[in-house]
């Protein structure tokens, strides 16, 4: 119930075209994956509701395109979000070569600046993988974004990823607004990142 909502929290896909954003998104909102997922013109936006440590929390989605030709309104795509999701193909070493153009365009454009960073290695399934994990690791260590291995496909990481996000949100200050801050349960599990040492990033799968 809309009631129970602790607060909206404005979350973006970003990352190179063909890398599984659209089809991260409709696992994790339709728990559903298209082999033939079409690729996506300017952006497409989902709801949904999660409960993370107790608290429910409503995301609004933004899917953006991302071939270059399709990004319109770059800069209101990126206006208030306080969580970020930054995917790479794991079988595709340019997708991951990109990360740091995204990186660098998020720290333009987002008006939050301690918006919370995920890394999402997609696509392990796949048998011609030419990005380790040890590579990705040291890459999100490196600009202090928590990092997470998924298969839209096969569904591995999907949920954790959205869950480790929102969790991180909702334990840095000032970055969101409550509603009604007496139910707010910021130390719920204890498997969750920084409780389990990984300060700024973590591998969680
Ligand atoms: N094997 C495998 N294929 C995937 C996975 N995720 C996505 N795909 C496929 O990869 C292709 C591209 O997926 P999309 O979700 O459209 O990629 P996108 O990043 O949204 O692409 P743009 O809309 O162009 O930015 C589609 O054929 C998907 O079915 C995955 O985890 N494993």
């Amino acid at each position: 119930m809309d009631e129970d909502i602790l607060t909206t929290l404005k979350i973006l896909i970003i990352g190179e075209s063909g890398v599984g954003k659209s089809s991260l998104l409709l696992r994790f909102t339709d728990d559903n994956f298209d082999p033939e997922q079409t690729l996506t013109i300017g952006v497409d936006f989902k709801t949904k509701k999660l409960s993370v440590d107790g608290n429910n929390v409503k995301l609004a989605i933004w899917d953006t395109a991302g071939q270059e030709r399709f990004r319109t309104l770059t800069p209101s795509y990126y206006r208030d979000a306080q969580g970020a999701i930054l995917v790479f193909d794991v079988s595709s070493y340019s997708t991951f070569a990109k990360l740091e153009t995204w990186l660098n365009e998020l720290d333009t454009y987002s008006t939050k600046n301690n918006i919370v960073k995920m890394i999402v290695g997609n696509k392990i399934d796949v048998d011609n993988r030419e990005v380790t994990r040890e590579q990705a690791m040291a890459f999100a260590r490196r600009h202090q974004t928590l990092y997470i291995e998924a298969s839209a496909k096969t569904k591995h990481g999907v949920q954790s990823a959205f869950e480790e996000l929102v969790h991180k949100i909702i334990q840095t200050p000032g970055l969101w607004e409550s509603y009604n801050s007496d139910n707010i349960h910021v130390n719920g599990n204890k498997n969750h990142a920084d409780q389990s040492g990984c300060a700024s990033y973590c591998s969680l799968t």
